[in-house]
Protein backbone atom coordinates (compact mmCIF):
# COMPACT_ATOMS: atom_id res chain seq x y z
CA UNK A 1 0.00 0.00 0.00
CA UNK A 2 2.42 2.70 0.99
CA UNK A 3 4.51 1.04 -2.16
CA UNK A 4 1.86 3.33 -4.46
CA UNK A 5 1.82 6.52 -2.33
CA UNK A 6 5.74 6.30 -2.57
CA UNK A 7 5.78 5.98 -6.19
CA UNK A 8 2.45 8.54 -6.55
CA UNK A 9 5.27 10.79 -4.47
CA UNK A 10 7.84 10.33 -7.26
CA UNK A 11 4.95 11.63 -9.80
CA UNK A 12 3.86 14.73 -7.92
CA UNK A 13 7.44 15.45 -7.22
CA UNK A 14 7.80 16.06 -11.22
CA UNK A 15 4.56 17.34 -11.48
CA UNK A 16 5.74 20.69 -9.50
CA UNK A 17 8.23 21.18 -12.08
CA UNK A 18 6.01 20.36 -14.78
CA UNK A 19 3.95 23.20 -17.19
CA UNK A 20 0.49 23.45 -16.18
CA UNK A 21 -1.28 22.64 -20.23
CA UNK A 22 0.62 19.36 -19.40
CA UNK A 23 -0.62 17.88 -16.21
CA UNK A 24 -3.90 18.33 -14.44
CA UNK A 25 -1.47 18.49 -11.11
CA UNK A 26 0.89 21.17 -12.31
CA UNK A 27 -2.33 23.10 -13.46
CA UNK A 28 -3.40 22.98 -9.42
CA UNK A 29 0.40 23.56 -8.22
CA UNK A 30 0.10 26.52 -10.92
CA UNK A 31 -3.46 28.10 -9.99
CA UNK A 32 -1.33 27.72 -5.85
CA UNK A 33 -2.50 26.75 -2.48
CA UNK A 34 -6.39 27.82 -2.51
CA UNK A 35 -7.35 25.82 -5.90
CA UNK A 36 -5.54 23.13 -3.76
CA UNK A 37 -7.64 23.29 -0.72
CA UNK A 38 -11.08 24.00 -2.70
CA UNK A 39 -10.47 20.87 -4.14
CA UNK A 40 -9.60 19.18 -0.63
CA UNK A 41 -12.75 20.72 0.73
CA UNK A 42 -14.68 19.56 -2.55
CA UNK A 43 -13.96 15.87 -2.12
CA UNK A 44 -14.45 15.80 1.73
CA UNK A 45 -17.59 17.10 1.05
CA UNK A 46 -18.29 14.41 -2.35
CA UNK A 47 -16.40 11.58 0.39
CA UNK A 48 -19.23 12.13 3.28
CA UNK A 49 -22.31 12.22 1.19
CA UNK A 50 -20.90 9.16 -0.54
CA UNK A 51 -20.55 7.26 3.07
CA UNK A 52 -23.96 8.50 3.86
CA UNK A 53 -25.39 6.53 0.53
CA UNK A 54 -23.12 3.40 1.38
CA UNK A 55 -24.66 2.99 5.28
CA UNK A 56 -27.75 1.56 3.69
CA UNK A 57 -26.74 1.31 -0.12
CA UNK A 58 -25.69 -1.67 -2.88
CA UNK A 59 -22.05 -2.40 -4.05
CA UNK A 60 -21.91 0.49 -6.40
CA UNK A 61 -22.49 2.50 -3.22
CA UNK A 62 -19.91 1.41 -1.48
CA UNK A 63 -17.51 1.53 -4.72
CA UNK A 64 -18.60 5.03 -4.94
CA UNK A 65 -17.47 5.89 -1.61
CA UNK A 66 -13.84 4.05 -2.23
CA UNK A 67 -13.58 6.43 -5.23
CA UNK A 68 -14.42 9.60 -3.27
CA UNK A 69 -11.84 8.64 -0.67
CA UNK A 70 -9.42 8.18 -3.41
CA UNK A 71 -10.31 11.73 -4.95
CA UNK A 72 -9.82 13.09 -1.36
CA UNK A 73 -6.46 11.15 -0.48
CA UNK A 74 -5.17 12.48 -3.90
CA UNK A 75 -5.69 16.17 -3.44
CA UNK A 76 -4.28 15.89 0.66
CA UNK A 77 -1.62 14.27 -1.23
CA UNK A 78 -1.12 17.20 -3.82
CA UNK A 79 -1.69 19.42 -1.04
CA UNK A 80 0.87 18.14 1.07
CA UNK A 81 3.21 18.01 -1.68
CA UNK A 82 2.48 21.84 -2.83
CA UNK A 83 3.70 23.15 1.13
CA UNK A 84 7.16 20.52 0.47
CA UNK A 85 5.58 17.67 3.18
CA UNK A 86 4.74 13.97 1.76
CA UNK A 87 3.03 10.84 2.68
CA UNK A 88 6.01 9.53 4.86
CA UNK A 89 5.51 12.62 7.53
CA UNK A 90 1.66 11.76 7.80
CA UNK A 91 2.31 7.61 8.25
CA UNK A 92 5.31 8.19 10.50
CA UNK A 93 2.68 10.45 12.38
CA UNK A 94 0.34 7.70 12.38
CA UNK A 95 3.18 5.07 13.43
CA UNK A 96 4.04 7.26 16.55
CA UNK A 97 0.32 7.44 17.39
CA UNK A 98 0.35 3.81 17.15
CA UNK A 99 3.36 2.65 19.32
CA UNK A 100 6.00 2.45 16.76
CA UNK A 101 8.91 4.16 14.85
CA UNK A 102 8.48 4.52 11.03
CA UNK A 103 11.32 1.93 11.13
CA UNK A 104 9.02 -0.69 13.07
CA UNK A 105 6.14 -0.25 10.93
CA UNK A 106 6.01 -2.86 8.52
CA UNK A 107 6.69 -5.32 11.84
CA UNK A 108 3.87 -3.85 13.82
CA UNK A 109 1.21 -4.58 10.79
CA UNK A 110 2.12 -8.58 10.62
CA UNK A 111 -0.74 -10.02 12.54
N1 LIG B 1 -4.72 9.85 -8.76
C1 LIG B 1 -4.95 10.78 -9.52
C2 LIG B 1 -6.24 11.43 -9.54
N2 LIG B 1 -7.37 11.23 -8.81
C3 LIG B 1 -8.24 12.14 -9.24
N3 LIG B 1 -7.71 12.92 -10.21
C4 LIG B 1 -8.33 14.02 -10.95
O1 LIG B 1 -8.97 14.84 -10.01
C5 LIG B 1 -10.08 15.45 -10.62
C6 LIG B 1 -11.26 15.25 -9.69
O2 LIG B 1 -11.91 16.39 -9.61
P1 LIG B 1 -13.43 16.47 -10.02
O3 LIG B 1 -14.12 15.16 -9.76
O4 LIG B 1 -13.96 17.65 -9.30
O5 LIG B 1 -13.34 16.65 -11.59
P2 LIG B 1 -13.17 17.99 -12.43
O6 LIG B 1 -14.51 18.65 -12.49
O7 LIG B 1 -12.55 17.55 -13.73
O8 LIG B 1 -12.14 18.92 -11.62
P3 LIG B 1 -12.06 20.53 -11.65
O9 LIG B 1 -12.19 20.99 -13.08
O10 LIG B 1 -13.19 21.02 -10.75
O11 LIG B 1 -10.72 20.86 -11.04
C7 LIG B 1 -10.32 14.79 -11.98
O12 LIG B 1 -9.87 15.62 -13.03
C8 LIG B 1 -9.45 13.55 -11.88
O13 LIG B 1 -8.90 13.17 -13.13
C9 LIG B 1 -6.45 12.51 -10.41
N4 LIG B 1 -5.49 12.98 -11.26
C10 LIG B 1 -4.28 12.36 -11.24
N5 LIG B 1 -4.00 11.29 -10.41
C11 LIG B 1 -2.62 10.69 -10.35
O14 LIG B 1 -1.70 11.74 -10.53
C12 LIG B 1 -0.80 11.39 -11.56
C13 LIG B 1 -0.38 12.65 -12.30
O15 LIG B 1 -1.51 13.19 -12.97
P4 LIG B 1 -1.32 14.32 -14.09
O16 LIG B 1 -0.85 15.52 -13.37
O17 LIG B 1 -2.69 14.52 -14.69
O18 LIG B 1 -0.34 13.80 -15.07
C14 LIG B 1 -1.55 10.40 -12.46
O19 LIG B 1 -0.64 9.54 -13.08
C15 LIG B 1 -2.40 9.67 -11.45
O20 LIG B 1 -1.65 8.60 -10.89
Amino acid sequence: MSDILDRLHVVLEERRRAEPQDSYVAALHHKGLNKILEKVGEEATETLLAAKDAEHGDESARQALIAETADLWFHSLVMLSHLGLDHRQVLDELARRFGVSGHDEKAARQP
